[in-house]
Parts: C-alpha cells; structure tokens; sequence
C-alpha cells in the first residue's frame, strides 16, 4: 500500500491528491469520466499492487479531477475494474477501493452493467441498487475472508445497511431536479455472480425466486471493502439486457412428436445474450448516467462526512 500511495504522490498533482469521491466505472461507462476537469490518468501498469482489467470495455486507468458543476468535487474514477472471473484474487479486486479510502475517499459510487431479472425492468433502466444477493459471499468466497490485516477495521461487518440510504435519496434528487422520466430508475436488489457465463433459465428463475432484481458479475467485493473501510456506498446499475426466464419450457419431445405427426408448431429459439450487446447498451446510456452522477456530486452535502 505504502508503494502505491508514493506513486500516486508524484504522478497526481498535489490538488488532487484527496480526492473526496470514488467511482468505478461498469462495463461500457468509462465514459462517465469523460467530464472530469484538470484530469488526469494513472496507467494501472504504474501502480504497484494493481492488476490489469483485460475485459472490453474496461480501459486499465485510475482517473482524478474535479467533476460537477461550480468548483466541482474532486474524484478518483476507476477506467475499468477487475473481476474475480479474469482470474484475479479478491484481494486484487478490491484493492484500488482500499487505495481510495487510504487518499481520503469518504463516499463511494460503483456502476456496473447488469441483466434484468424482475421482468418490470426494461432495458436502459437505472436501478439503484439497495440490497443485494451474494452466493459467492454465502459459500466462501468473501473478499473479507482471512486474517485481519488491520486491527482498525471490524472483524464482523453488519451489511443491512450497507447501501447509503441518504446517497439512494440524492440520486431520485438529482433525477428530478434533471427532469428525468419516472421509469428511467427504479430501486432493486443486485445478485452478486461469478460469472463469467450468463444465466441459464433455471438459473435466472432461481435467482429471481430469491428476491433479486438484477444480476451480474462485479460490484459486490468493492461494496463489502467500502463498507469495511466506513465509506458511504451508492450503487447504480444499468440495466442492458434482460435475463430470459420462460414461464415454463416448452418441451422439445411435444415438438418432435407434434413434428412427425404433420401438426405444425412454432419452434422455440432461445435467446442469449451477449458481451456486445451489454457494451452497446453502456454507450447508449452513458450520457444519462454521467449527468445523473454529476447531478449527485453536486448534491453532495459538504459540511458533513458525505
Ligand atoms: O463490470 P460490470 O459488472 O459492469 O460488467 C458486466 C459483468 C461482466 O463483467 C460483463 C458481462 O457482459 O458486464
Ligand atoms: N451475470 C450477468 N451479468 C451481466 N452483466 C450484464 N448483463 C448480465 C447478465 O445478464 N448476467
């Protein structure tokens, strides 16, 4: 840690050096950054202790300036994150989120992109995420698992508030004060996979059953290390594909038997999803979700430890 923070020392100019938000960029909204002002990057290749991001649509830099209107806040933005299916531990995960707490980031705001399963979210929806569903976390594979390397942090992390009620209410604030339409956002339950294959049927039924909202393969780690470092914690999620959950499976043996039988039926084709088809959905959006978070920073009350 002590490696990383002297690096950053002498690549980021000294005003920017306390930045007082981080956000982390989702696929396919690097772009949520593109409004920072004196900004600056920093390759992740030179920070030790950082991993690459080698999924597309996620660039491999840390970037710092002022964002929002007036003077503006300063902020750390993670250009792409790193998820435990590219093969990097949890520790590396979460590690930039510790790196930001260590520069004095009190409030943090983690996007991702993410498949529908409640079937009243429609593609392009924000959904502020107030909960969440961690199998990974429930079976052992929690980025707080180990030793406890610092005696300051607590042992057994409570998470039924692990999502800042007061940073949730700022964001239907800033939609407002933005006139944005009702349905552009709405408010669920994020479940936490590994990935990196997509949901089966059963699986996203399954998921669904459970009370989850939406589903995808980030987020969760960085919330558990926010959380544990005292941040505040706002979690945005795009919406760019819905999980595909038939009602019920159409047997191939009544399509079969139906076939030889000359009865005409209609072949099911199942639909997948794909890699491209989140990015594109991030490019679309990323306009709507940059305004939102600008909106939020300038909400942002100041005198307080938000
Ligand atoms: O980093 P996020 O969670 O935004 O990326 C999602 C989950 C997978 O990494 C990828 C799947 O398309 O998009
Ligand atoms: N697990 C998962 N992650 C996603 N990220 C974007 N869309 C999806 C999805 O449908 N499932």
């Amino acid at each position: 840690m002590d490696a990383t923070l002297q690096a950053l020392r002498g690549l980021v100019p000294r005003e920017l050096q306390n930045p007082r938000v981080g956000i982390i960029c989702g696929s396919g909204l690097s772009g949520l950054a593109a409004s920072l002002r004196q900004s600056v990057l920093v390759s992740y290749a030179e920070l030790p202790g950082f991993v690459q991001s080698t999924v597309p649509g996620h660039k491999s830099s840390l970037a710092f300036g002022l964002m929002g209107s007036g003077a503006g806040v300063p902020v750390v933005a993670m250009l792409g994150r790193f998820h435990p299916y590219e093969g990097h531990k949890l520790s590396s995960v979460v590690y930039p989120v510790r790196v930001m707490a260590k520069m004095g980031v009190k409030n943090i705001i983690i996007t991702n992109a993410a498949g529908a399963l409640n079937p009243e979210l429609t593609v392009g929806t924000i959904v502020v995420v107030h909960d969440h569903i961690a199998l990974p976390n429930l079976t052992g594979m929690n980025p707080l698992l180990g030793p406890q390397t610092d005696p300051s942090l607590p042992r057994f992390l409570p998470l039924s508030d692990a999502y800042s009620r007061l940073l949730r209410k700022l964001v239907f604030r800033a939609a407002h004060d933005l006139s944005i339409e009702r349905d552009a956002l709405a408010e669920g339950t994020y479940a936490w996979v590994s990935g990196p294959t997509y949901e089966t049927a059963a699986e996203g039924r399954f998921l669904r059953a459970a009370g989850a909202d939406v589903v995808g393969m980030s987020t969760v780690p960085e919330v558990l290390a926010a959380r544990e470092e005292g941040m505040n914690v706002l979690v945005l999620s795009l919406v760019t594909n819905a999980v595909v959950i038939p009602a019920s499976y159409q047997s191939v043996r009544d399509e079969f038997e139906a076939e030889i039988a000359g009865v005409s039926t209609k072949t099911v084709v199942e639909e997948v999803v794909s890699h491209e088809e989140v990015l594109a959905l991030g490019r679309l959006k990323g306009d709507l979700m940059k305004s939102l978070v600008e909106k939020v920073l300038d909400l942002l009350p100041s005198n307080t430890q938000q």
